[in-house]
């Protein structure tokens, strides 16, 4: 077979770049690292096949690639491309549905339990000594079993939180979607238990708010004022999805009215966060780096699916799981 140019754009673990290696030539140059920039940038015109994440490939970009075919993204979201062009110019995208399910959830969890629990807060009472007699109401928390869960957005990663917020805690789960799920094909543990609701009634119910959301011209600045002032009071909301699916002012005008009782972060409109951002500092918000698929186990099974559909596209076979770039 024709060894043919591959750039990796962010670091691959060391197995999946040797695959790579031993099928074709291999660039490793991180164009966010100023020192990488220049071989990048060299490598780019000559380059099949691009294999990375957390970098957005623009039209620009593209122009640029005369000879590439397919684009690897070591991520699900793929609001990191030009998807219209890449679709002119008839470039694959390859991408990492599934696999990060389960993690994700775990991460969403963990966020859920922090805010309702104050986990963080009260851990850096005992941290700083400031545990010096039994705390009292100021302190308590609120509950996660049995209260009111509800998703915007119950696509892989939303369905895998239902599972744990319902068969796990004891909560009822209402999703809004543009389109019902079909739950008998798709996840029969969830018949009975999930409903889908409209948007309104949902944000009155839910004493959660979890947003999973793809990033798209559909989703940007969807959750807003309007949004935030028809949720319950005192609900807490989670973002797993995009950052720019929020109105960053409106989550802290809403969080500073009281209307919501916290906020639990893994995404941002801009990241890394900004030292100014209130976000950062902000009592009653609990922020996460992005680490929502950060294990060693599930960032190696993307780093090899991703590995495995660039291998293939570049075979001329068909990758595991292709982005439809037409549907954008
Ligand atoms: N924090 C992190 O580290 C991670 C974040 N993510 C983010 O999570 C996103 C979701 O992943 P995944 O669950 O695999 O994606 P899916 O495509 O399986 O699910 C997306 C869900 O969003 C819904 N949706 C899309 N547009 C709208 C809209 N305008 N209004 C209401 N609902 C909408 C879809 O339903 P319908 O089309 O019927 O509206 C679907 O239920 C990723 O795209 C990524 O951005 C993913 C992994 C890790
Ligand atoms: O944000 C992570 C992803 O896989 O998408």
């Amino acid at each position: 077979m024709t060894r043919k140019n591959i750039l990796v754009f962010r670091e691959l673990p060391d197995d999946q770049l040797a695959r790579l290696q031993a099928a074709h030539e291999v660039t490793v140059a991180n164009p966010r690292i100023d020192a990488q920039r220049a071989s990048f940038d060299a490598a780019l015109p000559l380059a099949h096949g691009l294999i990375g994440s957390s970098f957005p490939i623009d039209d620009a970009l593209l122009a640029r690639a005369p000879l590439l075919e397919v684009v690897s993204s070591v991520s699900v979201g793929v609001d990191n491309y030009a998807l219209a062009a890449l679709h002119a110019r008839d470039i694959l995208l390859c991408h990492t549905p599934g696999v990060l399910d389960e993690t994700v959830a775990d991460t969403v969890f963990a966020l859920l339990m922090a805010t309702s629990r104050r986990v963080v807060e009260l851990s850096n009472l005992v941290r700083e000594g400031r545990w010096t007699k039994n705390i009292g109401e100021d302190l308590f928390g609120f509950d996660v079993h049995g209260k009111t869960l509800g998703l915007l957005g119950f696509g892989r990663i939303g369905q895998a939180i239902a599972r744990r917020a319902s068969l796990g805690f004891g909560m009822p789960v209402l999703y809004h979607t543009r389109r019902p799920v079909d739950l008998a094909a798709q996840a029969p543990e969830l018949q009975g238990r999930a409903l889908f609701t409209a948007r309104d009634e949902l944000l009155a119910r839910a004493d959660f708010v979890v947003a999973m959301l793809p990033l798209s011209d559909s989703t940007r600045d969807m959750i807003d004022a309007s949004v935030f002032d028809a949720m319950k009071s005192g609900a807490i909301f989670i973002n797993g999805g995009r950052g720019a699916t929020v109105r960053e002012d409106a989550l802290l005008a809403a969080l500073e009215s009281g209307r919501l009782r916290a906020a639990g972060l893994d995404v941002f409109a801009t990241e890394p966060l900004p030292d100014e951002s209130p976000l950062r500092t902000h009592p009653r918000v609990t922020p996460l780096p992005h680490i929502g698929s950060a294990t060693h186990e599930t960032r190696h099974a993307m780093a090899e699916l991703a590995t495995t559909n660039l291998l293939r596209a570049l075979a001329g076979e068909r990758p595991l799981a292709v982005y439809d770039t037409a549907s954008a």
